[in-house]
């Protein structure tokens, strides 16, 4: 299994680490623009190969992509973060182009290759994808709601005082401040819904941390987050990798599902060998179904910017 991480930032470093520590991948190669930075970069990881007790072979590439040919799956992180106050629609301007060759170049060199968008506007971004590599839908999967379930969790736990293993949720809708829509009535602590150890004002108040989880992160660190970024992908890799068919909320491409199309879009989707395998239509109440009509709306508006 031959994995490659294109952008060795922080992001793109962080999820490679991951992945090798999971060892499941025989390869994983880290390509930059920055000249010898993705080199750098595999040759401190393949140092705590012996500390960490894994096999996956790390290597780097500047800018040259034959060192990716033949990837089963490739994690685009290439792109400028988002600074304070920022929110991530504005990064469209310089990240649309990076995403656009990049994204080209991994399917010139792997053309069987699964593609993993985390660029930011991430949903734009896996919707661009799209249109410039025209990739089956089951091959192109954003990265956001798995990372937004895993901030909603911690979330949760910190309001109910368990520990984060006892409790589930998801995310689903934009990956966006205002976009995510936490599932607070589906959320529950060992089966039992949430609701019934929380007032609805705690909920509330986990629902809005949630949704600027991120903000809150670029605040504290003057750039955007990347451990539990890094990891949530190397998640999404590990399912795809080890056909696990877990679900995990992803944007994908929508073809009428949740009454929604021509976007991607976060929703439960299930992942394995082939990448998005059957995207999951849960039944929403009314409520829900309208934020995340809402959510789509705001995707919409920012994916009408790439024909400007
Ligand atoms: N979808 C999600 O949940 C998340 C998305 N992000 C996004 O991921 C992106 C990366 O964030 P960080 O790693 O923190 O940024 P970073 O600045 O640390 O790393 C980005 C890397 O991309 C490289 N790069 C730029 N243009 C390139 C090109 N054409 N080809 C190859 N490499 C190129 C840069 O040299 C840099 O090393 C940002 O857009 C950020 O908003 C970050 C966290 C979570
Ligand atoms: O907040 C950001 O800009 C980066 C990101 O998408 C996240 O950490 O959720």
């Amino acid at each position: 299994m031959k994995v490659t991480v294109v952008g060795a930032g922080a992001v793109g470093a962080s999820c490679a680490e991951y992945i090798a520590i999971k060892n499941f991948a025989s390869e994983v190669v880290l390509l930059d623009i920055k000249e010898g930075y993705a080199e750098g970069k595999a040759m401190d990881l393949m140092q705590t190969a012996s500390l960490n007790g894994f096999d996956t072979k790390i290597t780097g590439s500047t800018s040259d992509y034959s060192k990716t040919a033949g990837s089963d799956i490739a994690v685009i992180t290439s792109g400028i973060p988002r600074k304070p106050g920022m929110t991530r629609e504005e990064l469209i301007g310089i990240n649309a182009g990076i995403v656009k060759s990049v994204a080209s170049s991994l399917v010139e060199h792997s053309p069987n290759v699964i593609l993993i968008v985390v660029s930011n506007p991430m949903d734009t971004m896996t919707y661009l994808t799209h249109k410039v590599t025209g990739l089956p839908k089951n091959r192109i999967i954003g990265m956001g709601g798995a990372l937004d379930s895993a901030r909603f969790k911690y979330r949760l736990a910190e309001a109910l005082g368990a520990p984060i293993s006892d409790v589930d949720g998801m995310v689903i809708g934009g990956h966006s401040d205002k976009g995510m829509v936490p599932l607070t009535r589906l959320a529950t602590r060992n089966s039992v819904p949430v609701s019934e150890y929380i007032s609805a004002e705690r909920l509330q108040q986990v629902l809005e941390d949630t949704k600027v989880g991120g903000a809150t992160l670029t605040k504290l660190l003057g750039t955007s987050a990347w451990y539990a970024p890094g990891a949530a992908v190397s998640g999404l890799v590990q399912a795809i990798a080890c056909d696990q068919k877990k679900i995990f909320p992803c944007s994908v491409l929508l073809d009428g599902e949740y009454g929604l199309s021509d976007l991607c879009i976060g929703v439960p989707v299930v992942l394995g060998r082939t990448g998005i395998e059957k995207i999951v239509e849960i039944n929403l109440s009314d409520a829900e179904k309208s934020h995340l009509t809402e959510s789509a709306e705001g995707v919409k508006k920012t994916n009408a910017l790439l024909d400007a």
